[in-house]
């Protein structure tokens, strides 16, 4: 699995320091709103993991499953729901929690989905974003790290489902996608 990466972005410590940041932040935000925190799957998982351990306040946890990336590098456009919430947002202070913000379509699809629902808010909190791919007007509420373009993996990023359990991020050699 390593012998595909090209160069390591962000290692397991800045990642944690990152997370434990962001942790204090939302707490201050979201402190007695009892926020309905949303795990966009599967990339999130890692980071949503770690951030809830890192929010000392009552909250609760719900996950939604999208897909636009297929098995490949760029975005379809497309933005299937394939799991819903269990949990009704109306009225709710919703968190969505992201992985990464790359074109934005995921997440502005998203947005729109629980705003129409009556959400009393929603934010997004992502830990990748990747301000040079944005296709739509969007940016994140809440940002760990801005990353250059480049195709990354690692830390719950998968290329065609793989790489997902590193616990650093890295960016992948083009050949592992080009061949
Ligand atoms: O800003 P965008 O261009 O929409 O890209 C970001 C989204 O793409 C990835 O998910 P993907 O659809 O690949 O599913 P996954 O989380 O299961 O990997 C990633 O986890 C984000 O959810
Ligand atoms: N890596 C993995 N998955 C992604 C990326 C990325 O750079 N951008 C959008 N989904
Ligand atoms: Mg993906």
């Amino acid at each position: 699995m390593n012998q595909d990466i090209k160069e390591i972005l962000l290692t397991e410590e800045q990642i944690a320091e990152k997370v434990k940041e962001l942790g204090a932040v939302l707490s201050d935000e979201y402190r007695g709103k009892n926020p309905l925190v949303i795990c966009v799957l599967k990339g999130a998982v890692v980071f949503m993991a770690d951030l809830l351990r890192h929010m000392d306040i009552p909250c609760e946890m719900d996950f939604m499953a999208v897909s636009s990336y297929g098995s490949g590098t760029e975005s379809s456009g497309m933005v299937k729901i394939l799991k819903d919430l269990d949990t009704s947002a109306e009225d709710r202070h919703v968190l969505v929690v992201e992985d990464i913000m790359d074109s934005g379509l995921t997440l502005s699809r998203l947005m729109e989905l629980l705003r129409h629902r009556r959400a009393a808010s929603v934010k997004v909190v992502t830990l990748l974003n990747k301000p040079e791919r944005r296709k739509v007007d969007i940016s994140p509420d809440y940002s760990g790290f801005t990353i250059p373009d480049e195709f990354v993996v690692g830390y719950g990023l998968d290329y065609a489902e793989k790489y997902r359990n590193l616990p650093f991020i890295g960016v992948l050699k083009p050949e592992v996608y080009s061949s």
